[in-house]
């Protein structure tokens, strides 16, 4: 029997009231009735424009954000009705990385301090027992011990976010939600900060929910990747099945934006229309996608939302004519 799912993500939806920004009575969906699993020591990738849900989502599924609806059940913790010590319990288990880890950290703590204090606020080491806590994960995280009597200001991007990610996972989660945790770094540097994300993977068998807004930075580290469109999922499989044959238009639309070493790809990429912003959605009918798809469309398109359905083994697309064009 396979183990359960370390994150179960069940019809989550968050919307947020915007008075003034659509007609009376309307809401932004900024995550719409979205569900997956994530098995133990798997790397779900999730992509997706800005504003297409992925920080929203992320958040949700670790309790930073309450959900409008659906559940999020994490270590076999229900994380939406969790409070009080409960909460702080499923914080020891799952915790996130952020894009900016700098804004995240106290600019007046040292780094041994920054990296201590959840062990603090924790009560889970003090004195010689945190020092050494620090220090492994200081080590582990690429930094040299003479980092910790310094400050956060005093480190160039790459190296606060590995203080972030010491922070983050000093307290031993199962857990990590990092969103974003390279866009803001140097391309020379994505890659390392990437490979030490990895490699703590090996190290401490940890689950990750990586999100990315381009499918390129989530290619090497990816088990599964799901694609996000306007708060929708509308793509999830096997990270090979997702880069070798993509099924939904917009995963391909992704797949053409990303840079190619071959010229010639490169200037068939350089040709096509920029992906824009994902704009709000404000009301439902129809598929999010209909007005960007350039397949051929269905009536369907224009009247229902189309759900996941099967297309391979594990690989789930959310389109009426890629469903019609070649079933599994
Ligand atoms: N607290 C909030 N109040 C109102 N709207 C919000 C709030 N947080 C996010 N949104 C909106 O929800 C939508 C999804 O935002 P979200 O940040 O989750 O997208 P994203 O895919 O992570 O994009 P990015 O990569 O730019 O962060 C956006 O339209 C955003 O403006």
């Amino acid at each position: 029997m396979s183990a359960p799912p370390m994150v179960q993500v069940g019809d989550l939806r968050k919307h947020f009231s915007q008075p003034g920004l659509f007609r009376r009575g309307q809401v932004l969906r900024a995550v719409q009735d979205v569900s997956f699993d994530i098995a133990p020591g798997e790397t779900l990738g999730l992509v997706g424009e800005s504003g297409s849900g992925k920080s929203t989502l992320g958040r949700m599924v670790v309790g930073l954000l309450p959900a409008t609806s659906g559940s999020s059940v994490v270590a076999g913790m229900e994380v939406t009705r969790l409070k009080g010590q409960a909460r702080r319990a499923l914080w020891r288990r799952a915790q996130m990385v952020f894009q900016d880890p700098y804004s995240s950290l106290n600019p007046r703590m040292t780094v041994r301090e920054a990296i201590g204090e959840p062990l603090r606020n924790f009560g889970i080491a003090r004195g010689a027992e945190a020092e050494a806590a620090i220090r492994r994960m200081t080590d582990l995280c690429g930094l040299p011990a003479s980092a910790l009597d310094r400050y956060p200001r005093e480190f160039s991007g790459g190296q606060r976010q590995r203080i972030g990610i010491a922070r983050a996972l000093v307290l031993r989660p199962d857990v990590v939600v990092a969103d974003e945790p390279v866009s803001a770094l140097d391309v020379s540097i994505q890659a390392q900060i990437i490979n030490l994300l990895q490699d703590l993977r090996q190290e401490f068998g940890l689950t990750y929910l990586f999100i990315a807004h381009d499918l390129a930075v989530v290619r090497h580290v990816s088990d599964r990747v799901a694609v996000m469109y306007r708060g929708h999922l509308v793509e999830i499989g096997p990270a090979e099945r997702i880069y070798a044959a993509p099924r939904h238009p917009y995963t391909r639309l992704l797949l053409d934006s990303v840079p190619s070493p071959d010229p010639a790809a490169e200037a068939r990429r350089q040709a096509l229309p920029r992906p824009e912003e994902t704009p709000v959605q404000s009301t439902g009918g129809g598929c999010v996608f209909a007005a960007r798809c350039p397949l051929p469309k269905l009536a369907a398109c224009f009247t229902q939302q189309p759900p996941l359905l099967r297309q391979g083994p594990m690989h789930l697309v959310a389109c009426h004519a890629a469903e019609k064009a070649s079933p599994a």
